[in-house]
């Protein structure tokens, strides 16, 4: 080891002891059970239901609250409990309504108190002192030190107990140090998440989860489609941006442009109102309980047919660019015929409905008006200097990856683009033929660029980034084609259908699933690959493990709109020292409805895998860092300390 390296580490370390003492905690920390994993997926800007996703972790909560006190409790008090932990501030405020007098009140007090610390100590139980102090409430360390340690309790120590409890009661700190603990739980329950794409798009709240990840303890993100089509956005592809406003527009989420990111939508608008009108297929989807009034559902309308068109004559010149994206057949504006108000694609010829093509210019059909362009200009210049959205966005890139190998497992959103034979799709980008892991890479490459160069807008790794949103051998995509011109404009359904890849009925085998895992040299005997992006349709007897066990797919269907259609909310995924958990949603009514009524959306539990010997922090990523961590402590003995 490069001596000048040593120097340096042995400022830190300035004596033995401290490196003894280093080694030795480290070496103890490799023989703890192995810190549970959370997965997530979809969460497509539903915040309510994942903060409850987040706060009971996937049903950890409940799980140790009923280990401690199910002989104890009755059901509905192991319930308010777990809603005491959930959402501490909002229960204890319910729970004070009920209590006539002060004394009734303290006496609660003392019993949760006492519970919660009990709690806190059986979630610790596999961790360090010093990672359950970084997870307790900072004003209230010492104390809850004292409680939780308190060794000799049958003994002379107790009455010091109570006395601290009763303290805290009367100089009125309960409801602070029960907040304190709640939290200190949640995070003890969960050691680190992974978000397995797709924060972004049709639901209202993106920020508000952006803003919890960034506070969260331990996160890593997966890209979705979605979220790479928010970077290309920020990082200057215009036909990313046309694309989320389009889909803001859909679902009546503009606001998260205007008033979240602040987004000036004036320009647009004024465009918007300029050349179009009511459309009943640009309506917004309306969120159930929110009114909308008629006159700004028809500007929302307006706004739609606008960017939409923009966004169609956007993606030609890219297409043409880029021939080896093959994707000349989306050039679908030189298609039509407008005079006889009819379309060719893939040879057959529809008629058109609910057309919007007064800006369209028949002879360039993708050329932008002026005003078009400008707008575009103006919008763009917007979103680069929104601070709330360049936070969001490099922490996205920062926690960030395309796919993510971890503790064996493989972590991808979308998919690895196969042939029907089951081979690693190959895809020739600038003369150069990418397959596999080396594709993704490349994409990965390329969007990393794209980010790093916000200046450029038609460059290859910008046209990468839109291509990753709807290219046939996208990893994230993983479709044919994106048929959203279709579904406005053509009534036949046949038109609408996205043909997936191979990939999606391959990965049913179990041969395909050990192909891949070793394609990213993930040992196939013990890998698993954890992929998002598609809802699972339970409804139609669909099972997420597939190929058995070796795949498991956990769309978390948060996204309101897609719950029809699975007939469940989807599920997570939880990985601890024992094995793993699939945990089963059913839909996620309101936090109100927890609070009062301890619903709580969680069912079945499918063991996935069951560890013969519990696994440590030893077997983990984790633990290979630290083994290096030691090897070079080791060596600094070595080398300072002749030892
Ligand atoms: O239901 P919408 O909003 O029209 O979106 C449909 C589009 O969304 C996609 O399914 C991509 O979104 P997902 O990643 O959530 O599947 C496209 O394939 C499709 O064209
Ligand atoms: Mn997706």
């Amino acid at each position: 080891m490069n001596s000048k390296y040593l120097d340096l580490l042995a400022q830190k370390y300035d004596c033995e002891e401290k490196v003894v003492t280093e080694i030795i905690n480290l070496e103890a920390i490799l023989n703890l059970p192995k810190g549970t994993e959370h997965f997530v997926s979809d969460l497509h800007g539903e915040y309510q239901a994942f903060q409850h996703v987040l706060r009971n972790g996937s049903g950890n909560v409940k799980g140790k609250i009923e280990d401690l006190y199910k002989k104890l409790l009755t059901e509905k008090e192991i319930k308010e409990f777990a809603t005491l932990v959930y959402y501490p501030e909002e229960k204890i405020k319910l729970i004070k309504n009920d209590f006539d007098n002060e004394r009734e009140l303290h006496q609660w007090y003392t019993v949760i108190i006492e519970r919660m610390i009990n709690l806190v100590s059986y979630a610790s139980s596999k961790y360090t002192r010093s990672k359950l102090r970084k997870a307790l409430p900072d004003q209230f360390v010492y104390i809850i030190e004292e409680l939780l340690y308190k060794t000799d309790e049958f003994t002379n120590k107790e009455p010091y107990y109570t006395k601290i409890v009763q303290q805290i009661i009367s100089l009125g700190q309960a409801d602070k140090l029960i907040i304190g603990l709640a939290y200190t739980t949640q995070q003890l329950v969960v050691d680190h998440l992974h978000v397995v794409g797709d924060i972004y798009d049709r639901g209202p709240e993106p920020d508000k989860i952006m803003d919890t990840l960034i506070n969260y303890h331990s996160v890593d993100i997966q890209w979705g489609n979605h979220d790479v089509l928010w970077l290309g956005a920020f990082a200057g592809s215009k036909v990313c941006l046309a694309n989320i406003i389009r889909i803001c527009a859909r679902y009546d989420n503009l606001d998260i442009i205007e008033d979240v990111y602040g987004i000036n939508l004036r320009p647009l608008l004024n465009l918007a109102e300029k050349y179009y009108d009511d459309n009943p297929v640009f309506r917004p989807k309306r969120h159930s309980d929110e009114k909308v009034s008629e006159e700004e559902q028809l500007q929302i309308t307006k706004i739609h047919q606008a960017i939409a068109m923009i966004q169609f004559k956007l993606e030609s010149p890219i297409i043409k660019r880029r021939p080896y994206f093959k994707m000349s057949e989306r050039l679908l504006l030189e298609k039509i015929d407008y005079d006889r108000n009819e379309i060719t694609i893939h040879g057959e010829t529809y008629p058109l409905e609910n057309t919007c093509f007064a800006t369209v210019n028949q002879e360039q059909p993708d050329q932008l008006l002026e005003e078009e362009a400008q707008v575009m200009d103006k919008l763009l210049f917007s979103v680069q200097h929104s601070e709330k959205l360049a936070r969001h966005m490099n922490f996205l890139m920062k926690k960030g990856s395309l796919y993510l190998k971890y503790n064996g497992n493989l972590l991808i959103h979308g998919c690895i683009p196969l042939d029907e034979e089951g081979n690693m799709e190959k895809m020739v980008i600038e003369n150069k033929t990418y397959a596999g892991r080396d594709l993704l890479d490349t994409f990965e490459r390329y969007l990393r660029h794209a980010f790093a160069h916000p200046e450029e807008t038609d460059d290859l790794a910008k046209d990468m980034v839109w291509y990753l949103w709807s290219g046939e051998y996208s990893s994230l995509f993983g479709k044919r084609e994106m048929t959203t011109f279709e579904r406005y404009f053509i009534k036949d359904k046949k038109t609408h259908k996205e043909r997936k890849n191979p990939y999606y009925h391959l990965r049913e085998n179990e041969e395909t699933c050990r192909k891949i895992l070793t394609e990213f040299d993930l040992n196939p005997d013990q890998g698993h690959i954890i992929n998002g992006h598609t809802p699972v349709k339970e409804i139609e007897g669909e099972n997420p493990i597939k190929a058995n066990g070796k795949m498991i797919v956990i769309d978390g269907g948060f996204s309101k709109a897609y719950q029809s259609t699975t007939g469940i909310a989807g599920y997570t995924l939880l990985y601890n020292s024992f094995g793993m958990q699939l945990v089963a949603h059913t839909h996620f009514n309101s936090k109100e409805d927890v609070l009062l009524n301890g619903t709580d959306v969680l069912s079945v539990k499918r063991l996935v895998d069951k560890e013969l010997e519990r696994k440590k922090v030893l077997e983990t990523n984790v633990g290979e860092e630290i083994l290096q961590e030691v090897s070079i402590l080791n060596s600094l003995m070595e080398y300072r300390y002749m030892k």
